[in-house]
């Protein structure tokens, strides 16, 4: 293979020069490819962008790439040349055959790297920062994802101004609500619209990136956005923990500190970095770097199997919710990655949390770092609370309107018992969250479908957009309250309606992922299609999804369906205010009648049972009434005389207890014929027919009774 070296070579701008071979990677706007260039047989990586993916206008996108061909550094990823094919953007760069660190943990170091190739992975991109920020610019994408790795260990800085959607002018990225970079990696400053943010916000993004190395994923990665712009912001920094990561130097721990420092005046420049203790011991790449790849197959070969594991996973759609928030999960692990990060999509995904266990963990974290803050922590969330009004102040001007009340319901972090501290980062959730309306979980499970889904998914997608381009040493970029407003009209203007938005809300799934996951799961390339992750009630027919719920990942079933096998135990008002359904009036003749069969059925068996002397004796001890007699003729006369006042007292109880049914039957069929006169008139005629024939049978056996006392 011939190495791209020079950067004076010269490539055509005829996409019939490039031979497209094996993908390698696949981002949020764009599939990358390993390519022949025919006119010289060397191999390249094209970049085939989307620019329907990306909000900018093909023009600035050419120009801007011309700019960013015009970047020479050893240690960042140039664009040879770029030009549109079709409605793409085509950019043509070095191949690194050995993809992106990212990658390469995720197929065999889920953990991180050691740290003699950690530093010498860092120091390089180091240098590449610090070449850019020299230049004006900054990266604002600095990753593990956009750090590549070639064949000979060397280390290079990607995607900065490959990317179409880098490459918008400061004026319109200003226009937009759309925060720029990924949320783990991204500096509180840039989070916090109106704090302004410069070059610094690369050197947070690069103390990320070193955590990202030393672990196989970033800090909080395994959160929702939301979650992670609230931690950024209001909890204390991350950082290499001295307990559990002791098998690093303390000069790296020590690095890793003064990027994370959230006030950015506070951080280092690149490079002053650069002249830090751990990158004057770090070794050169070739021997710390190289070896992390011996014996793996060829990057395409692992970008395939990488894409068939996510597949397979994907597959699973249809299983239950506990392993759906594990793959759901695994996508966090990954890195919160897919970078088109504003704050309608923030608002959508943050409306979908709501499981109490991430509650509790959040609770936790936030108990963790009370405990450890102590009383610095708690003044710290305090404080915050000015800083996140500010959110609200864009969400209002954004969503033009007072915000819903009902937000309060938030479930994200609205644990139960609150205590005041972590009431605040409650509030910012909330502040944040804004469009959950009055919609229920309920509501939520009940219109979600992958189509739904899909849709919801395609009308948010919205590219990403960046602030590129020279930047004046120094300057500040600030989303000042008068963007804010046009922000506020453009998107009214230009979006959706506010119904269809709270519409959206609702139908997106009930956990978690990525947010706007590109058809391609993975930012990084490393995941197969995602088509939908709500499709976990789909195996389900139309009529019994409008009946269920969801609570807390499990299936239940609405007491609508519950009546009928529930005990029946209605009130006497329930049953006479004439608001009963008919099937439960049913239900309940359904069990008089029941009731009605089983008395029958005793009274005959206790009558059957009697013995003529049993009468006599239950008469004498006064157990049974005595019926009046009207004859008393001899002793048998007498006993006959007796028991026939016993059976005659049986026969007026029963005579009253069938009163009382009858009349209980009477005015069930008064109460029914208030729901159904139809009904109602069968069913006094069924139990009208009930009642007499137990009179009658009641009747008969105390004839035949009196013919076997009389005999
Ligand atoms: N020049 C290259 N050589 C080899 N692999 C590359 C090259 N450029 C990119 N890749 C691979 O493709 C993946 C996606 O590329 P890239 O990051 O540029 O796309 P993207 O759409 O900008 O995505 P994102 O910004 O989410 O990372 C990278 O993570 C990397 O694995």
């Amino acid at each position: 293979m011939r190495r791209m070296g020079g950067s004076q070579r010269r490539y055509s701008a005829n996409s019939d020069d490039y031979k497209l071979l094996e993908e390698v990677g696949c981002g949020a706007s764009a599939t990358v490819y390993r390519a022949m260039y025919l006119p010289s047989n060397e191999v390249v990586a094209v970049k085939c962008l989307d620019v329907d993916r990306c909000n900018s206008n093909l023009d600035e996108i050419r120009r801007e790439a011309q700019t960013m061909s015009l970047i020479d550094h050893p240690n960042v990823v140039r664009a040879y040349c770029s030009f549109v094919v079709d409605y793409n953007l085509w950019v043509i760069m070095p191949f690194m055959s050995e993809g992106s660190c990212l990658h390469l943990m995720k197929i065999a170091y889920p953990d991180g790297f050691e740290e003699p190739a950690i530093g010498s992975i860092l120091k390089e991109t180091l240098k590449a920062l610090d070449y850019l920020h020299r230049q004006g610019h900054i990266h604002r994408d600095v990753k593990a994802g956009n750090i590549l790795l070639d064949y000979n260990g060397s280390v290079k800085l990607a995607d900065f101004g490959v990317s179409a959607c880098m490459f918008d002018a400061g004026d319109r990225q200003r226009s937009r609500n759309t925060f720029v970079g990924t949320p783990c990696w991204m500096a509180p400053e840039v989070l916090q619209p109106g704090s302004g943010y410069n070059s610094k916000a690369d050197m947070w993004s690069f103390g990320i990136t070193a955590l990202e190395l030393a672990h196989g994923h970033a800090p909080f990665s395994k959160y929702p956005p939301i979650k992670v712009l609230l931690m950024t912001i209001q909890n204390a920094p991350p950082g290499l923990d001295y307990g559990r990561d002791k098998k690093f130097s303390k000069s790296f721990k020590e690095m890793v500190a003064m990027c994370l420092v959230k006030d950015q005046t506070k951080r280092p420049t690149a490079e002053k970095l650069l002249k830090h203790s751990f990158f004057k011991h770090a070794k050169p790449p070739e021997l710390s770097v190289k070896k992390l790849f011996s014996g793996l197959p060829p990057l395409w070969n692992r970008v395939k199997d990488f894409q068939l594991k996510d597949a397979a996973q994907l597959a699973q759609k249809k299983m239950p919710s506990a392993e759906q928030e594990a793959i759901s999960q695994s996508e966090y692990q990954r890195g919160v990655s897919a970078w088109n990060f504003d704050i309608e999509d923030l608002k959508a995904q943050a409306s979908l949390v709501h499981d109490d266990d991430d509650i509790h963990k959040c609770k936790g974290d936030y108990e963790r770092m009370k405990s450890s803050l102590g009383q610095k922590a708690s003044a710290y969330c305090k404080s915050s609370l000015g800083k996140l009004n500010l959110n609200r102040e864009v969400s209002q001007a954004e969503f033009g309107g007072p915000r819903n009340v009902d937000l309060l319901q938030f479930d994200c972090l609205n644990g139960k018992g609150k205590n005041p501290e972590c009431d605040i980062v409650e509030a910012g959730c909330q502040e944040m969250v804004g469009l959950r309306g009055n919609g229920s979980s309920i509501d939520i499970m009940a219109s979600t479908s992958e189509k739904d889904v899909l849709l919801t998914r395609a009308k948010t997608v919205k590219p990403r957009q960046t602030q590129s381009g020279p930047l004046t040493p120094g300057a500040v970029l600030n989303h000042s309250s008068s963007e804010r407003a046009r922000n506020s009209e453009r998107f009214e203007n230009e979006i959706l309606p506010a119904n269809e938005k709270v519409c959206q809300v609702r139908k997106a799934p009930i956990f978690s992922g990525p947010l706007m996951l590109p058809n391609r799961a993975s930012a990084n390339g490393l995941s197969a299609p995602i088509k939908s992750s709500g499709g976990f009630r789909d195996s389900l027919d139309d009529k019994s999804k409008a009946n269920l719920v969801q609570i807390k990942g499990r299936f239940s079933v609405t007491s609508e369906n519950l009546d009928l096998v529930k005990p029946i135990n209605h009130t006497a008002k329930d049953l006479t205010n004439g608001s009963m359904p008919t099937s439960i009036l049913m239900t309940h003749l359904q069990n008089l009648f029941q009731q009605t069969s089983l008395q029958q059925d005793f009274i005959t068996n206790l009558f059957n049972s009697l013995q003529p002397s049993e009468f006599v004796d239950a008469t004498q001890n006064g157990k049974l009434p005595l019926p009046h007699c009207t004859e008393s003729n001899g002793n048998v006369q007498t006993a006959a005389s007796e028991r026939e006042r016993l059976l005659l007292g049986k026969i007026s109880e029963l005579i009253s207890r069938m009163m009382n049914l009858t009349n209980e039957l009477t005015t069930e069929k008064l109460k029914y014929d208030q729901v159904s006169f139809s009904q109602g008139f069968i069913y006094l005629h069924l139990w009208l027919f009930v009642a007499s024939t137990l009179y009658f049978m009641v009747v008969l056996c105390l004839a035949k009774m009196l013919s076997k006392i009389k005999r």
